[in-house]
Formats: C-alpha cells, structure tokens, sequence
C-alpha cells in the first residue's frame, strides 16, 4: 500500500503555471521574429537589465576572466572537465559506424554525422552554473561539432568569470553574455550579430526549457531539460540526516524543484521530515529550498521495494538516488529516470558537478522517452546504401514493384521497374502492365 505523509502541489496548479509560461514565450518569440537585434536587447534590458555594446565576448574580456580566477579554481574546473571529457569519449567510442552486406550484393550501413552548430545555453540566473559548460560544450566538441557558440546571463550585471573559463577551456568558438528566452531565440533564429545555429542544447529555467522545445523543429534540441527534479528512494539501512541532505541539496535550485522521498520505512520518513525542518533553519540557500519543499516536496511510504520501483517509474524523475539494501535491484528494474545514483557513497552533487556523466537530463517526465544530454545528441545516425550486382538490383527491384503496384505508386512502381528491365533477366515486368506501356 502506498501512503503519503507530505504531498506537493496539486497537478491543476501546475498546469495553470505551464499554461502561463507558454503564453509569455509565444510572444517573446513572435517579438524577436518581427523586431529581431532591438528586441533581443529590450528583453535583455528587461529581465537581466544588460545592454552592453557587444552580447559576444572579445578574446581579451575571454583573457582576463580567466586571469581572474586562482589556479586553485582554474584546476578544479579542469579537473571536471577531464572527467566529462574522458566518459563522453568512451561514450563516443561505443557509438559504431556500420555497413554490412546484408543479402548478396546488397549493402546497408550507417554513419554518425556531427551536426555543423550548436547553441549552449548555460543557466545563470540564480546561480552562475559553469558546469553546464563541461556538460554542452565539451560533449559537443568529443562529438566533433565544428561551431559551438555558448551563452550564459550576465551574474549580478557582468559576465560571471568561471562561467567564462569553463566555456573557453570546453572549446566554444564564440561566447555571448545573453540570457533566457531571448539568448536561445537569437541562436536558433539568428540576428545580424549570431549567425544561426542548427541545434539547441542545455538545462534553463521553465521560461528557457519552453522556449526551446517551441523553437522544436525549426532548429533541433537536445530534449526537455528543464527545472530540476530530484528523487531519493531510500530504506531503513540510512538514515534520516543523509536523506534530508540529499533532498534539500537539489531543492535549492529554484522555487518548482520538487524532491521527493519514496521509503519502506516510516521510521525514516518521519526522521527525514524532521531533519528537513532542522536542516532548513541552517541551510544559506534556505529561502528557495524551504519554497520548493513546501509546495514541490513529498513523502511516499510504500511497502515494498517493488511498489517502490512502481511509483519511481511513474514519477520518472530526472535524478533517482538509490539508498536501499540492494540498489542493483532497481538498475536493472527501472526503465523511467534521467540518471540513477546507485548507493549512499555517491550523489546527485557529483553528478551535477564533476564524476563525469552528463547532467542535462530530462524533467517533467520527459524520462519516458528520452535519456539525458550525450555526445549521441550531438550525432546524427544517417543511413546508405548501395547495390552492387545486377542480380540483387532486379532481385529487389522485383518485390519493390509489387509492393509499389499495392500501394497505387505508378512512379515509385517504374523507378523499380527500369531496374528489372536493366539490370535482370526478364523482358518484361508483367504484373504492372500499364506502367510497362510508358516504356514500349
Ligand atoms: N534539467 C536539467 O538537466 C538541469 C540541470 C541544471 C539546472 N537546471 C535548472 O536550470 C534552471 C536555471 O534557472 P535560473 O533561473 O537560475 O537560470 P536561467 O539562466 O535558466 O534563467 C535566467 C533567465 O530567465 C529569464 N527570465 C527570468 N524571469 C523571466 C520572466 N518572468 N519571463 C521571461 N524570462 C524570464 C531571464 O532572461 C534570465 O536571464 C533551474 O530551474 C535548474 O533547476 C536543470
Ligand atoms: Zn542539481
């Protein structure tokens, strides 16, 4: 059976919410189409109050950001890099070109394309999220992308330095200092200053998450990474303080994060309640995570570790940290989650920050049908093929026919006919008649 001893918001509040933020970006992206460079500014003036002469960064504002940073930071920021650079390669690595004869003279395969240019929006508005950078730009690069432009907001009126480091040490060709909706509009649809790009990739805030998945078709994006989730399935072999940590870590993203525990044991999530309320009198980012406990936070007992897995499929969480007796049990069960945090030693954190697996992954549900941001997105799977001998020309050409002649495909039906005649033995191609006739 399964209880609730704190439920969050209600599932009409939150769509009155979702309907409101696609209104306003609708008409910031019909503002910027109609008006183009003027009103990219005017929404930069707007919500970030920055109008600077250039939104792309010089090589010598590039230089001295990084100056500015001690080599304590300069490392560390390497060293996360190194550990998104290495597993997005091994990542890269598993990813095979194909061509196989797949029937005698007919060959099939498949090549993984780069795509040309890339747009990475990294979050800055609450926080200065450099490590967003490692997470698009340099996966980007592993993939082989020729043009990587990245944009993050001005933090507290200027280019935030780590976030300008991290970008340059990932590889972007051009670095912007532009914001929100209009920072991803003006990277896919262009402006006299940014050249278009074909893709869009990166986590935003709901207004940023939105404007992509709008902008959807007329460039591509990576998938729905929008406002953080986090849930902790636990049972009685931690306790309460580690629970609460884990949960309050990824509340302090914004005000609609919601974090949710799913426990057997009711011991824990009472003591886990209670440890938030402790940890929340304490916790420097208290404002927000309180917020978002409050309204998004929730606490599910279950009875067992399959209405455990159950429920957790049905949340499809973007982050799932696994604190049981047998975490294994759930990596081979679940199908539904962004990333899976497997066991007490690690945790969302270092996934967010430097282990080195992505962390742009899917929100709201988006998790039951698409994994998180890999060098993958960045590839494009393009298949080809070719026909080496007459034979297998005709041979394929002969079912081709028919196949078009059910389908009423006249023309389809004579481009495999003009390979029968050609190419095979037969003089004629006798059940498509009519179309034969053109030919006589
Ligand atoms: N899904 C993921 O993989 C993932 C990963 C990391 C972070 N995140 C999420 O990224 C988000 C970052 O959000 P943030 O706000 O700190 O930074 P952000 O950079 O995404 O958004 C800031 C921008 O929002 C715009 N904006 C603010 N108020 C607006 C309004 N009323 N109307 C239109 N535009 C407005 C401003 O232009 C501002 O530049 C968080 O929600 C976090 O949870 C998600
Ligand atoms: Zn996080």
């Amino acid at each position: 059976m399964i209880r609730y001893l704190k439920r969050g918001r209600d599932v009409q509040a939150r769509a009155d919410d979702d309907a409101k933020v696609r209104g306003t970006v609708e008409n910031i992206i019909r503002d910027i189409e109609t008006r183009g460079d003027e009103a990219v500014r005017e929404y930069s003036r707007k919500f970030d109050n920055w109008d600077p002469a250039d939104f792309r960064l010089s090589q010598a504002k590039i230089e001295k950001a990084i100056k500015s940073l001690s080599a304590r930071e300069l490392d560390d920021i390497r060293f996360a890099q190194q550990q998104v650079r290495n597993f997005a390669q091994i990542q890269r690595n598993s990813m095979l070109d194909v061509e196989v004869e797949t029937r005698p003279g007919v060959f099939l395969g498949h090549r993984h394309i780069p795509i040309n240019a890339v747009g990475c929006y990294i979050p800055g508005g609450k926080y200065p999220l450099l490590a967003s950078a490692h997470m698009s730009v340099l996966t980007a690069k592993v993939a082989g992308v020729k043009r990587v432009v990245a944009t993050a907001p001005p933090f507290h009126g200027e280019p935030h330095p780590a976030i300008v480091a991290a970008m340059h040490l990932a590889g972007a060709d051009e670095i912007l200092v532009l914001g929100g909706v209009q920072a991803v509009v003006a990277m896919a649809v262009g402006t006299p200053s940014i050249a278009p790009v074909d893709m869009l990739v990166g986590p935003g805030n709901m207004f940023v998450a939105e404007a992509k998945r709008q902008l959807f078709g007329r460039v591509g994006i990576d998938l729905f990474a929008g406002p953080t989730e986090t849930l902790v399935i636990a049972d009685d072999s931690v306790d309460g303080e580690l629970c609460a940590v884990d949960l309050l870590g990824q509340a302090e993203h914004g005000l609609t994060t919601p974090a949710v525990l799913l426990t057997t044991s009711e011991k824990l999530a009472r003591d886990t309640i209670a440890e938030v309320e402790r940890q929340l009198k304490i916790l420097p980012t208290a404002e927000i995570a309180a917020r978002s406990w409050a309204d998004f936070g929730e606490v599910i007992v279950c009875d067992t570790d399959v209405e455990m897995l159950q429920k957790a499929d049905e949340i499809a969480s973007e982050h799932v940290q696994v604190m049981t007796r047998d975490p294994d049990y759930f990596l081979e069960n679940m199908s539904n989650y962004g990333a899976l945090f497997l066991g007490p030693r690690t945790n969302v954190a270092f996934g967010d920050k430097v282990i080195g697996t992505n962390h742009t992954l899917p929100t709201n549900k988006a998790a039951r049908y698409t994994g998180g941001l890999w060098v993958g997105k960045f590839l494009k799977t393009c298949t080809f093929q070719r026909v080496v001998t007459d034979e297998a020309s005709a041979t394929i050409g002969e079912y081709c026919s028919r196949l078009c002649h059910m389908e009423n495909f006249a023309g389809h039906g004579e481009q495999a006919n003009i390979r029968v005649r050609r190419y095979g033995t037969r003089a004629e191609v006798p059940w498509y008649e009519p179309v034969q006739a053109l030919h006589a």
